[in-house]
């Protein structure tokens, strides 16, 4: 069967306003970006069978495998029914993806603040959000979410910013990767109603990685710091305990554990 085939076969129940599917592309964001700009509607879907300048944050690149790799951006923009916090964009891409892998699959994955899903520890998924603007009126933005769902996705741990992992690999048997993108959407839509809502951020917290454990911090502009994980404050900024006792918020950069699982090796992703 032609891919787009499958994929519609995969998406029929969704309802999705709109979607399109590339047999390659440079970045599925962009594609996205653009149709945001040309009036594509909230909940649109872009979906790439292969990547060829896929990135992720803090300037890195992002590889996507053939076959192996997911690579989608879904289309938000405000819209007088729903909700729309931008700050809470990451946080609903990777809670998506946990809670698809968990009620899809039955794997565990925790999200490593603010925008890596992980699985034992090591990055299955990256989360890249992206606003548009026209002048000085947000007109939306767009959510692109990579997963590693085939052994192959997984490049080879040298040049790896974080050690990473593929679904298969954790499931010991090869999925369909339509399979996949169906459960993060259907996670996806149901909390994108929900966003704003007391349960969104017990659901983020409860699948915080690193809870109690040591982490080093950095947020681009002060030294690291190291600290406990302790929860997230109400806007969603990271709570750690800094050694001396005091709490500090983290609301931008990113963690790593002090106690890395492996040294110096991401998620599909390059250094
Ligand atoms: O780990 C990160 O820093 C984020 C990676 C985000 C990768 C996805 S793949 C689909 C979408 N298109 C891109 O170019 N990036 C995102």
């Amino acid at each position: 069967m032609m891919e787009s085939a499958a994929l519609e076969h995969w998406l029929r129940d969704l309802n999705l306003p709109a979607w399109q599917y590339y047999e390659e592309v440079g970045s599925t964001n962009d594609i996205a970006l653009a149709w945001l700009d040309q009036g594509a509607p909230d909940g649109a879907l872009v979906v790439a069978g292969h990547q060829t300048q896929g990135r992720g944050r803090l300037g890195r690149t992002w590889i996507t495998v053939p076959e192996a790799g997911l690579a989608f951006t879904l289309i938000v923009r405000p819209n007088a029914q729903l909700p729309f916090p931008v700050e809470r964009l990451t946080a609903l891409g990777a809670l998506a993806v946990a809670q698809a892998f968990k009620v899809g699959f039955g794997v565990d994955a925790h999200i490593k603040w603010p925008n890596d899903v992980l699985i034992d520890k090591r990055k299955v998924c990256g989360i890249l959000v992206e606003l548009a603007w026209q002048e000085e009126q947000l007109q939306g933005a767009v959510v692109g979410i990579g997963i590693n769902v085939g052994r192959a996705a997984v490049p080879p741990a040298e040049g790896l910013h974080y050690p990473a992992i593929s679904l298969e690999e954790v499931l010991g048997h090869p999925i369909n990767r339509w399979d996949v993108l169906r459960r993060v959407l259907e996670a996806f839509f149901a909390w994108r109603h929900r966003l704003t809502s007391p349960e969104f951020m017990i659901a983020w917290e409860d699948h915080l990685a690193f809870r109690g454990e040591w982490v080093q911090a950095s947020d681009g502009h002060n030294p690291p710091l190291i600290g406990r994980v302790k929860g997230l404050s109400p806007e969603g900024h990271l709570r750690l305990r800094l050694e001396d006792g005091t709490e500090y918020r983290l609301n931008a950069g990113e963690i790593r554990p002090l106690a890395a699982p492996f040294a110096g090796s991401s998620g599909g992703e390059d250094a």
